[in-house]
């Protein structure tokens, strides 16, 4: 089989396609054309987010791709995430996801960080306090964000439900309390944030991981490390090509973003297998990071909250 088309089981018995197409960033105007261009070069997984405001493009792009019968809804896996402003108001949250998408079902529902803002603030999704901090309800317990969560399922509307930037210490905080485990732990991941304790734990729990941000994010800064190019040269693949295809050798599933047509189709058609020795070179760079403390954090917004992330404690 293709690395490009691997799937993994989630712990609800569905498949999630390994390779995702990242849409945080991907601006008006160009992300519809990015969502049909990704069908038509065959992925089959989606990602977006409330908060990155382009839900409703998304779900353009979906529709010319199924009204073109190129797929089917049910051949899509669409993955969307609850913002924090919408924490104690979970179904509104997941209303208003399927309303943009125009979808009437998603295939995974995260909450999007472990942490609650003020849905009464002064801004529907980034509400700030006078002194220009973010407007957090340190009250409000990501546990009952769960819940609410867990509620949604029997309505059939979303098939599966997990987390994302979930550590260790949240999870064990989560999963005593959990009726449902969650389906995925949606983190970032990549050579230089290798995260290993989380996805031991998570692949001990059964919670699949997704990788985000695996080229580094804007501008795809991974591409010059050392060990990538030394790997890439060897196999003569490009960098992009071994950090993808990294994540399917360790069992997650990864999202790549791009609006750009040609890095869509490389993305997906360059995916090879790695072998023992290579993922051996990368693994030696991860723990020489890990052991000079030199990990690399892409993803870390103005919270101010201690996320229980090894790297920032
Ligand atoms: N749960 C969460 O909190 C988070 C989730 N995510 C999800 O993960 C996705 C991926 O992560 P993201 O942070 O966007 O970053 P990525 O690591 O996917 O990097 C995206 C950048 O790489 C460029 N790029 C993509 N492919 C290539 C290529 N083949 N050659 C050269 N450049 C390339 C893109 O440029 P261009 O588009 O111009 O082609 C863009 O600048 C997000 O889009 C989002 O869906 C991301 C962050 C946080
Ligand atoms: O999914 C991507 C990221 O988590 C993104 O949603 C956040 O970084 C957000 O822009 C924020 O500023 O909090």
């Amino acid at each position: 089989m293709a690395a490009a088309d691997v799937r993994f089981k989630l712990n609800t018995g569905a498949e999630i396609p390994a390779l995702g197409l990242g849409t945080w960033q991907s601006g008006p105007g160009e992300v519809a054309n990015a969502v049909q261009h990704a069908i038509k070069a065959g992925y089959r997984h989606i990602d977006t987010a409330l908060c990155y405001g382009n839900e409703h493009e998304v779900g353009q792009g979906i529709k010319e791709a199924i009204d073109a019968g190129i797929v089917k809804r049910e051949d899509l896996f669409v993955t969307t995430k609850l913002w924090c402003s919408f924490h104690d108001r979970v179904e509104e949250g997941l209303e208003t996801s399927l309303k943009n998408l125009g979808l009437d079902y998603l295939d995974l529902f995260l909450m999007h960080w472990p942490l609650a803002m003020n849905s009464k603030g002064n801004h529907n999704i980034f509400p700030k306090l006078p002194d220009g901090s973010r407007d957090i309800v340190h009250s409000h317990s990501h546990v009952t964000t769960w819940k609410s969560l867990e509620k949604l399922v029997p309505s059939g509307k979303v098939k599966a439900i997990g987390v994302s930037n979930y550590s260790v210490q949240y999870l064990e905080e989560l999963l005593p309390q959990a009726t449902i485990t969650p389906a995925a732990n949606q983190i970032e991941n990549h050579p230089s944030l290798p995260q290993q304790e989380i996805v031991d734990f998570c692949n001990k729990k059964g919670i699949h991981i997704t990788a985000y941000s695996p080229l580094g994010s804007t501008g795809s800064p991974l591409f010059t490390a050392a060990p990538i190019v030394e790997v890439a040269q060897k196999r003569g693949v490009t960098p992009a090509t071994v950090l993808l295809s990294w994540h399917i050798a360790r069992g997650s599933s990864v999202l790549a973003k791009s609006v750009t047509p040609a890095r869509i189709e490389a993305n997906r058609n360059d995916l090879v297998h790695l072998d023992a020795e290579d993922m051996a070179t990368i693994k030696k760079y991860s723990d020489d990071l890990t052991a000079n403390k030199k990990l690399q954090r892409f993803v870390f917004p103005p919270f101010g909250v201690n996320f229980g992330f090894p790297d920032k404690v």
